[in-house]
C-alpha cells in the first residue's frame, strides 16, 4: 500500500494501527456508498488521479460523468462536491464552518506552527469564529476601505514610476545599440519595451499593501526581510514568482516565505510524510517524527511558516512598543486603534481614541490599526476574554496570506487577458482616459508624473466600470480561489442525496465560472458580461444565472476582505494602463498553472511592457 506513494524508506505503520485504518476506511465506504464518485483506492483515495490529472480538470471530468452531487476522497478526507448553482449557494449560505483543508503539508505542523490552522479566522468555528469576525469587520468597514485607498494608490503609482525608469533605461540602451550598428538597432526597434514577470510584480506590491493598510509598517524594509528597495523582477526570466528569495542578512524575505507557503499548499508539493494523514489516529505522534525528519516540500513548509510566525510576532511587538510609549502612530493605553494620519477619524472612525476599535460596529479604524483591533476583541464564545497572543499571532498570519496572493493572482491573470485581447485593453483604456486625469510627462516629486491633485479617489473609482468588469471576467475565467468548503454538523439532504453529519462539502468555484449550461461561450473573455446595463452590457447582470459568479464566495462566511480586493485590483489596473501598454511575451498561450489552495500561474505570466503613446492602448 504504502508503495503508491512512493514510500519505500518509511517504515510501515504497526499492523493495529493499519487495521484500525482499514475499519475506518470500510465504515466510510458504506457511509457515503450512495453518492455517485470515482473508485477511490485504499488509504490514498484519489489523490493519485487529482495529480495526474490536475484537480479542476479531473473534478470536471468526475462532474461530468457522475453529475452535480459526486463524492470523491483524498487520503482520509471524504468530500462531498456540489456544482449545481442553487444547491451551491444554499449550502454556501445555510451552513456556517468551513471544513479543515485537505493539504496534507498543513496537517503535519506541530506546536506554534499550527496556530493558525487552530485559530485563524478561515478555520475558526461557530461563536468564536462569530467573535474573531466581528473583531476583524471594522477594518474592512467603507471608512476604513477609505482610508487605505491613498495607500494603494501610492503603491501603485511606484509600481508604475519603477516600471518607467527601467523602459527609459531599456529605451537608452536600444539608442546606443542604434549608433553601435544598424542591424542590431534594427532588432532593438522590433523589440521596444520591457520584458517583466508580473506574478512577482503584483506579490510585492499587494503584499506592500498589507503592511501599510494593516500594520503601518513597509513590509519591503530589511526589518521585515526585505532588501530596501523596491526591486523589479528579473526582465527575461520565466522564473515562477515564488522563486525563492532573501535578504541581503541570508534570511528568507516575507514575500518569498508567503509564497513557498502556498506553494507547498499544492498536492503536487506535498511531503512524502503525506501518509501519515491517512492514520488519524497516529497522526498526533507521526507529525512530530515527519517535522523532526522533514523532506525537501515539508521542510520548505515549516521555513516558511517560522517566517511567518517570527513576522506575526515582530509586528506584535512593534504594535506594543508603539503602544506603551503613546507615540508612533498616536495608540492609547487601553486598545484602541491609533488615528494614523487622520484620515479614518475624519470620516466617523472610532480610531480616534473614543474607545476601543472592536466596538466601532459600522464604524472605520486608521490604516495600520489591525493589531489594535486584535487586541481589543473579546472571545464572547468564552466569557469574554482577550484573545492569547497565538490567536492575535493566528488573525495576523491569516491577514497576511489571505491577504496578498489571491489579490496579486486576479491582479496578474487580468494583465495577462489584457495583454492577450488588445480590443479589450483598449476599452479600458478609453475608460481610463474619459475618467482619470490626462498624463502628464514625469517629474512630480514622487517620479510618478503624477501631482496629488490626480489622486484616484474612491469616487473616480465608482466611476471605472469596465475595469471592473475585467475584474470580474478575469476572476470567472481564473477565480483566485478556485473552490471553498462547508461543513454539516447534521445530516442533509442535497438533490434528492443524504448527506451524512461531518461531511467535507466542496463547491468548485472554478466549474461553476466555466458551466457550459450557465455562461455563453464560457472560454471567451467578455468583459461585458459585467457591465450594468447603463454601461452597455451586451450580457447584463439580470440575464446571467444569479449565483453563477462567486469568486468570493457567499453567505456569512464569505470572504472579509473582497471589498479590499475589488478596490486594490481597480486601483492598480487603473494606474498601470492609464501610463503603460502591454504586449503578451510569445509561448503562454495557454498559461500554465498551478493549482494549489489557490489557482496561480505556475511560472509566473511575462509580458513586454512598453509607455502608452497618448490614446493609445
Ligand atoms: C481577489 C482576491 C480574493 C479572493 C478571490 C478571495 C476569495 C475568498 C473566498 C472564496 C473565500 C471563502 C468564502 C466562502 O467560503 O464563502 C475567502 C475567505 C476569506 N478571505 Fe478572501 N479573497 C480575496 C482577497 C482577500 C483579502 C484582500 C483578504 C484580506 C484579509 C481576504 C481575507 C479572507 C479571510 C480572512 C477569509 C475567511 C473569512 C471567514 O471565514 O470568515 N481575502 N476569500
Amino acid at each position: 500500500m504504502l508503495t503508491l506513494l512512493k514510500l519505500p524508506s518509511l517504515t510501515p505503520p504497526p499492523p493495529a494501527m493499519q487495521i484500525i485504518t482499514l475499519l475506518q476506511e470500510v465504515v466510510t465506504r458504506w457511509r457515503y456508498r450512495h453518492i455517485p464518485g470515482p473508485r477511490p483506492r485504499w488509504l490514498t483515495g484519489n489523490i493519485n488521479d487529482i495529480i495526474k490529472g490536475g484537480l479542476i480538470n479531473c473534478t470536471n471530468g468526475w462532474i461530468q460523468q457522475y453529475g452535480p452531487v459526486i463524492r470523491f476522497r483524498l487520503m482520509g478526507r471524504v468530500f462531498v462536491m456540489i456544482s449545481d448553482p442553487d444547491a451551491a449557494r444554499s449550502v454556501l449560505t445555510k451552513l456556517t464552518n468551513h471544513a479543515q483543508l485537505a493539504n496534507p503539508n498543513m496537517h503535519l505542523m506541530t506546536g506554534n506552527l499550527r496556530a493558525m490552522d487552530r485559530f485563524g479566522l478561515l478555520m475558526a468555528k461557530d461563536d468564536y469564529w462569530r467573535s474573531l469576525r466581528t473583531a476583524w469587520q471594522p477594518a474592512f468597514a467603507p471608512p476604513s476601505l477609505r482610508g487605505y485607498q491613498a495607500l494603494m494608490d501610492a503603491e501603485a503609482r511606484s509600481l508604475v514610476a519603477r516600471l518607467e525608469a527601467r523602459i527609459a533605461a531599456a529605451e537608452a540602451q536600444a539608442a546606443e545599440a542604434a549608433q553601435a550598428a544598424e542591424a542590431e538597432a534594427q532588432a532593438a526597434a522590433g523589440r521596444e519595451g520591457l520584458a517583466v514577470e508580473v506574478h512577482g510584480e503584483m506579490s510585492r506590491l499587494t503584499l506592500a499593501v498589507v503592511g501599510t493598510a494593516a500594520y503601518g509598517v513597509d513590509f519591503n524594509s530589511p526589518e521585515y526581510g526585505g532588501s530596501g528597495v523596491a526591486a523589479l523582477s528579473p526582465t527575461t526570466s520565466s522564473a515562477p514568482a515564488s522563486a525563492p528569495a532573501s535578504s541581503p542578512s541570508g534570511e528568507l524575505s516575507l514575500v518569498a516565505a508567503c509564497n513557498d507557503w502556498f506553494r507547498t499548499m499544492s498536492p503536487a508539493q506535498r511531503s512524502k510524510w503525506a501518509i501519515a494523514t491517512a492514520f488519524p489516529v497516529a497522526l498526533p505522534l507521526l507529525r512530530h517524527v515527519a517535522c523532526a525528519l522533514a523532506d525537501g516540500p515539508l521542510a520548505m513548509h515549516i521555513r516558511a511558516r517560522r517566517m511567518l510566525s517570527k513576522t506575526s510576532i515582530r509586528l506584535m511587538d512593534d504594535w506594543r512598543a508603539r503602544h506603551a510609549t503613546g507615540n508612533g502612530n498616536g495608540a492609547t493605553t487601553n486598545g484602541s486603534a491609533p488615528a494614523a494620519n487622520g484620515t479614518a477619524a475624519a470620516n466617523g472612525g472610532a480610531a480616534n481614541g473614543g474607545g476601543p476599535a472592536v466596538r466601532a460596529a459600522g464604524g472605520g479604524v486608521a490604516p495600520g490599526s489591525f493589531l489594535g483591533l486584535m487586541l481589543a476583541a473579546r472571545d464572547k464564545s468564552s466569557g469574554g476574554r482577550a484573545l492569547s497572543d497565538a490567536e492575535i499571532e493566528a488573525q495576523v498570519q491569516t491577514f497576511l496570506l489571505a491577504g496578498f496572493e489571491t489579490t496579486a493572482n486576479a491582479l496578474t491573470f487580468a494583465v495577462y487577458l489584457l495583454a492577450l485581447h488588445p480590443d479589450k485593453a483598449a476599452c479600458l483604456v478609453a475608460e481610463l482616459d474619459r475618467h482619470l486625469p490626462p498624463h502628464r510627462p514625469a517629474g512630480s516629486a514622487d517620479g510618478s508624473g503624477l501631482d496629488a491633485a490626480d489622486e484616484l479617489t474612491m469616487e473616480t473609482l465608482d466611476k471605472l466600470v469596465y475595469t471592473e468588469a475585467v475584474i470580474n471576467e478575469a476572476m470567472r475565467l481564473f477565480p483566485p480561489a478556485h473552490g471553498t468548503t462547508r461543513i454539516n454538523e447534521k445530516p442533509m439532504q442535497i438533490l434528492g442525496y443524504d448527506i451524512p453529519a461531518g461531511s467535507t462539502l466542496w463547491i468548485p468555484i472554478a466549474h461553476l465560472h466555466k458551466k457550459d449550461s450557465l455562461w455563453a461561450e464560457p472560454e471567451a473573455f467578455r468583459p461585458e458580461r459585467f457591465l450594468p446595463a447603463d454601461a452597455g452590457g451586451v450580457e447584463q447582470l439580470a440575464a446571467r444565472h444569479p449565483h453563477a459568479h462567486q469568486p468570493f464566495g457567499a453567505g456569512t462566511r464569505m470572504c472579509v476582505g473582497w471589498r479590499f480586493a475589488m478596490q486594490e485590483a481597480k486601483t492598480v489596473l487603473a494606474r498601470l494602463f492609464q501610463r503603460l501598454a502591454f504586449e503578451l511575451e510569445p509561448g503562454q498561450v495557454p498559461l500554465p498553472l498551478s493549482v494549489g489552495l489557490t489557482l496561480a500561474p505556475k511560472h509566473g505570466v511575462v509580458v513586454r511592457i512598453r509607455r502608452r503613446r497618448h490614446g493609445a492602448a
